[in-house]
């Protein structure tokens, strides 16, 4: 049987000195594609960062956040196998690095100014052969500070991509895009889960779920509150009731939207 790609019980997770989680239970299974919702504050980067390795929950007996079926993982094998997007990682580069450069920085585990690494042919090559297949050939020698928010967010969505990992985390993917950068994500997370790419995404924007996500998180006051298919949990009671104010819902060609009630 193949392990859970997240699997994470009774988790306690601490940001500072104020628990987020207590008792956090989640399983996630590697191909599936979830998307998790909540309040400002709920603990969605939180979530994200314990698969990502970035936060480590609070030790206790009986308690484990295990990845590919293991408490403890190799950081760099783990990059490779699940890529992340998300605007605080694009606000990380400086603003003279090149669209090349920000690519080929997920091949070396860094972020941003390589000149004190050494580059094979072979890595330039993956690096030219990822930003085409994003179709971003012409943005290789570009500034990073001279490229739209949106170009910005697919090198980064680039960077994520040249492992050919199994997952990519996005953490709210159209933050700060206007609606062609939005549109153009939303098209590359289809499209990536078209190819058998499972995403993750945590937002509080609903037609970011776009329709190929079909599992709905909402957590809420430290826990899991409610967990299963979209076309139950996205009604208007449901988001209501999560975000504590009254939403109707819309839906079109399996996308849906939040509007004041
Ligand atoms: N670096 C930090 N140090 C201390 N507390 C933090 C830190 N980062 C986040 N927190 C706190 O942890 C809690 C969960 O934050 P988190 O960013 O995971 O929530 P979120 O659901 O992603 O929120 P948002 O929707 O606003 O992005 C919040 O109370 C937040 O204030």
């Amino acid at each position: 049987m193949t392990a859970p790609l997240l699997e994470i019980r009774n988790a306690t997770v601490y940001r500072g000195e104020s628990i987020v989680f207590d008792n956090l239970n989640l399983s996630i299974e590697q191909g599936e594609s979830v998307a998790i919702l909540g309040p400002n504050g709920a603990g969605k980067s939180t979530l994200l960062k314990l698969l990502t390795r970035e936060i480590y929950p609070y030790e206790k007996t009986g308690s484990h956040v295990k990845i590919f079926g293991n408490d403890r993982v190799n950081v760099q094998q783990l990059r490779e196998k699940i890529g992340l997007v998300s605007y605080d990682f694009q606000s990380k580069y400086m603003p003279i690095t090149t669209g090349f450069d920000v690519v080929l920085s997920g091949l070396l585990g860094t972020i941003g100014h390589l000149y004190h690494h050494d580059v094979s042919e072979q890595q330039r090559q993956l690096t030219l052969d990822t930003l085409a297949r994003l179709g971003l050939l012409p943005l290789k020698d570009k500034m990073f500070q001279h490229l739209s928010s949106g170009q910005q967010r697919r090198l980064i969505l680039a960077r994520a991509l040249i492992h050919h990992p199994q997952t990519v985390i996005f953490d709210e993917p159209t933050n700060s895009l206007d609606l062609q950068g939005c549109f153009q994500v939303l098209s590359d997370m289809r499209q990536l889960v078209r190819e058998g790419t499972s995403v993750i995404i945590a937002t509080h924007h609903l037609h970011e779920i776009t329709p190929e996500i079909q599992r709905v998180v909402f957590i809420r006051d430290g826990q899991v509150i409610a967990d299963g298919q979209k076309a139950e949990l996205l009604s208007a009671e449901r988001i209501s009731d999560l975000y504590g104010t009254a939403v109707q819902m819309i839906t079109q060609d399996g996308y849906y939207q939040a509007l004041p009630a």
